[in-house]
């Protein structure tokens, strides 16, 4: 596990799979052809995590050592809200209203010089508008670290 996530996520299980029935595949192959270029070779394993309806996630950078520069996540079952704050300045910040069936892709700025968080229960508001937490699941894609062959990761970190 990438040092970033440690102690981040709350109220969770998570496992990482890379073997999916062919109706699976199909949406992973259509998640990756959105969020991640010809030129980008992906973990070989997909994260899923299972947020229980109190589970949360605090504000972190995915590890640099261990992903690179795009992650994916389609979100399942609840709806929740997704912050990111600027890290070098707190006050630029925005949220994401993240359906379930939604994909949200981080890259570039979002990716390096943005935290992001699962908004808790009691927080779960986008704008104004109350988003109750129910149990949500994600599948979480990810690219290797620039210059990594699939073969060098080491160690595949259970989540970033
Ligand atoms: O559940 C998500 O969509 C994000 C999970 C996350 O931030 C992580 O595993 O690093
Ligand atoms: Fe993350």
């Amino acid at each position: 596990m990438g040092q970033g996530l440690v102690g981040a996520i709350h109220g969770f299980r998570e496992t990482e799979k890379s073997r999916w029935s062919e109706a699976s595949r199909a949406i992973l192959q259509r998640v990756q052809a959105a969020a991640f270029g010809p030129g980008q070779t992906l973990l070989s394993s997909v994260h899923v995590l299972d947020l229980e309806a109190r589970g949360y996630i605090k504000p972190h950078v995915d590890s640099i050592k261990f992903c690179g520069a795009t992650i994916a996540g389609l979100s399942l079952l609840s709806p929740s809200v997704m912050r990111l704050v600027h890290t070098q300045d707190p006050g630029e910040w925005l949220e994401l209203l993240l359906e379930p069936g939604s994909l949200y892709i981080l890259r570039g700025s979002a990716r390096y010089d943005f935290s992001h968080e699962i908004l808790r229960d009691e927080e779960s508001f986008f704008g104004e508008r109350r988003i109750p937490r129910g149990r949500r699941i994600s599948v979480i894609c990810r690219s290797l670290p620039e210059g990594m062959g699939p073969g060098e990761s080491g160690q595949p970190p259970p989540a970033c």
